[in-house]
């Protein structure tokens, strides 16, 4: 068996999906359970993208032990700077370079003659390599680019210390033969190439990601890219839970396996999809919410003879386990911490006081409280600490007649303590209340989009929101679980707002 390592980059490429975004808590709860998920590489962020990112990236660099903490930075010496600082106190840090290399986004993005990207990607990597061991480089647009130029600037920067060149298929153009044959031929055609890991980096433009990344080990890379969930820029990144169960369910024919806790794979896929708001399909292989349900007949009759007939994957592999009923209304503190460390959260004292008065509160307004329940509980515990002290909403009524207008009444706190009510209408219920909530705010805000799932099933399944807005043209995110539909939109649209301030703060 070939031992291929992962580099996810779900905080990075994953973070660049549209309506994505995370605060510093939310990227250290994710790279606190990568790390546990077994990912060889983390890649953090993009420090010199923004000042948010960067203190995110700096605080993953100082809480992370196991895995490599890396950071990108295009071919510049203030995004190397940048990267360096943020991950220079990681147990292993590295910096990761990258520059386009096909015709196209040589000549018209970055106005460069090969030449120049050449001699740009030798200096920036031996500038990396003065201060990080560890560099990766990536040849942006590998795919689109030509063989020879590829395989002389990859000879070039392995002569400048690069430890892990990327091959990426940025925009999800290649096909499996042809990704395997590029690196195929660097493997032939470029001296040095046994001294670093060759990795792929797949797009899902045309849906072949994770083929295209088989190709790439099965030609010699070492390492793949990709991120929890599939999320990533426009069609987004190769699933990596989709690749390690793939080759650990199909090693009778291939011989690779990678370091993932398989059964750390669930639990990783919920929080990122809580967390960016991006809701996994249910039909999505391995954690979409049907992948291992059987509906019809046959497959019911089959399945009860004999599993196997139609599972391939046992549900227990990847962490999914039955939503068992589990504390009541009289279950008490002990039981609920137990619980706690069941879930997989490590929570202060102060936070378990917290998330057990939460629990509470819920069995009072529902009969069965479940996994999925308190594992959102847990993770808004987790998570939202920085928008407490911000807009509160104390109470709302919304009055809705299919022959009138939609009204709420909407009372709030203010930052400064001030309790503040005003009343307005909508042509629904939600854009009521919202309406209500930006009178009473007083700041521009734009609604881009609003999202409602449930938590579990049957009518007393908890109400999940999440909005993506524009407050004073800021992009911003919220999200919000209640028992109530109308609390929930209500509490994502002010945990936006919250989220807005606490950015423009710093
Ligand atoms: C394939 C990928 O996923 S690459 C990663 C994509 N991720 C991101 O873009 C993260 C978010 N980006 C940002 O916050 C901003 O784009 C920043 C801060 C990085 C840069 O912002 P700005 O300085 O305003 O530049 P802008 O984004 O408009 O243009 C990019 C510039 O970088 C140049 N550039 C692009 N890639 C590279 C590279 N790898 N190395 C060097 N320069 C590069 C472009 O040619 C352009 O230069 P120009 O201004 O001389 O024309
Ligand atoms: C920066 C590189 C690795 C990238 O994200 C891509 O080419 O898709």
């Amino acid at each position: 068996m070939t031992q291929i390592k992962i580099f996810d980059t779900t905080l990075r490429d994953g973070e660049q999906s549209p309506g994505v975004n995370l605060n510093q808590l939310e990227k250290l709860e994710i790279a606190k359970q990568l790390e546990r998920l077994g990912v060889d590489v983390m890649e953090a962020g993009f420090p010199a993208s923004s000042q948010g990112d960067f203190d995110a990236v700096q605080k993953i660099a100082q809480t992370i032990t196991k895995s490599t903490v890396a950071a990108l930075a295009r071919a510049n010496k203030n995004d190397i700077d940048r990267a360096w600082e943020a991950i220079k106190d990681a147990k292993k840090p590295r910096i990761h370079v990258f520059i386009a290399t096909s015709p196209i986004h040589m000549q018209d993005k970055l106005k460069k003659s090969p030449e120049e990207v050449v001699l740009i990607a030798e200096e920036m990597v031996r500038y990396a390599k003065e201060k990080c061991t560890d560099v990766e480089f990536s040849a942006e647009d590998a795919s689109r680019s030509e063989l020879p130029f590829l395989a002389e600037i990859i000879e070039k920067v392995i002569a400048q210390g690069a430890t892990v060149v990327n091959l990426p298929d940025t925009v999800g153009y290649t096909t499996p033969k042809e990704y395997g044959e590029m690196f195929k031929y660097m493997k032939e055609h470029v001296p040095n190439i046994n001294k670093v890991d060759l990795s792929t980096h797949c797009h899902d433009d045309l849906g072949m990601a994770l083929a295209n990344s088989i190709a790439g080990v099965q030609n010699g890379a070492t390492q793949v890219e990709g991120t929890i969930n599939g999320i990533g820029e426009r069609a987004g990144n190769v699933a990596l839970e989709e690749l390690a169960v793939t080759f650990e369910i199909r090693k009778d024919f291939y011989s690779f396996t990678t370091n993932f806790i398989l059964n750390e794979i669930k639990r990783t896929s919920d929080i990122i999809s809580k967390l960016t708001g991006m809701v996994v399909p249910g039909n999505k292989a391995i954690v979409g919410r049907n992948a291992f349900a059987h509906e019809s007949g046959i497959h019911q009759d089959g399945v009860l003879k004999n599993a196997q007939t139609y599972e391939i994957i046992t549900p227990a592999l990847v962490g999914v386990t039955s939503n068992s009923l589990v504390l009541g209304k009289h279950s008490g503190r002990h039981a609920f911490k137990d619980k706690i460390v069941q879930l997989g959260f490590e929570l202060s004292e102060d936070k378990v006081t917290e998330a057990f008065q939460n629990f509470k509160l819920l069995t009072d307004r529902k009969k069965e409280v479940t996994d999925d329940d308190l594992f959102v509980i847990l993770m808004d515990i987790q998570t939202d600490v920085q928008t407490r002290s911000q807009y509160q909403l104390e109470a709302f009524q919304v009055h809705y007649h299919s022959t009138d207008v939609p009204t709420a009444h909407v009372t709030l706190t203010t930052p400064k303590g001030d309790t503040v009510s005003k009343q307005d209408v909508g042509n629904g219920s939600v854009e009521a209340l919202y309406n209500t909530i930006e009178h009473l705010i007083e700041e521009k805000i734009e609604l881009t989009d609003f999202t409602l799932s449930s938590i579990g099933k049957g009518k007393d399944a908890l109400a999940e929101v999440h909005v993506n807005m524009n407050v004073n043209n800021q992009a911003v995110s919220g999200r919000a679980t209640a028992q109530d539909v109308l609390e929930a939109a209500a509490n994502a649209f002010i945990n936006a707002i919250n989220r807005a301030f606490v950015t423009m703060k710093k």
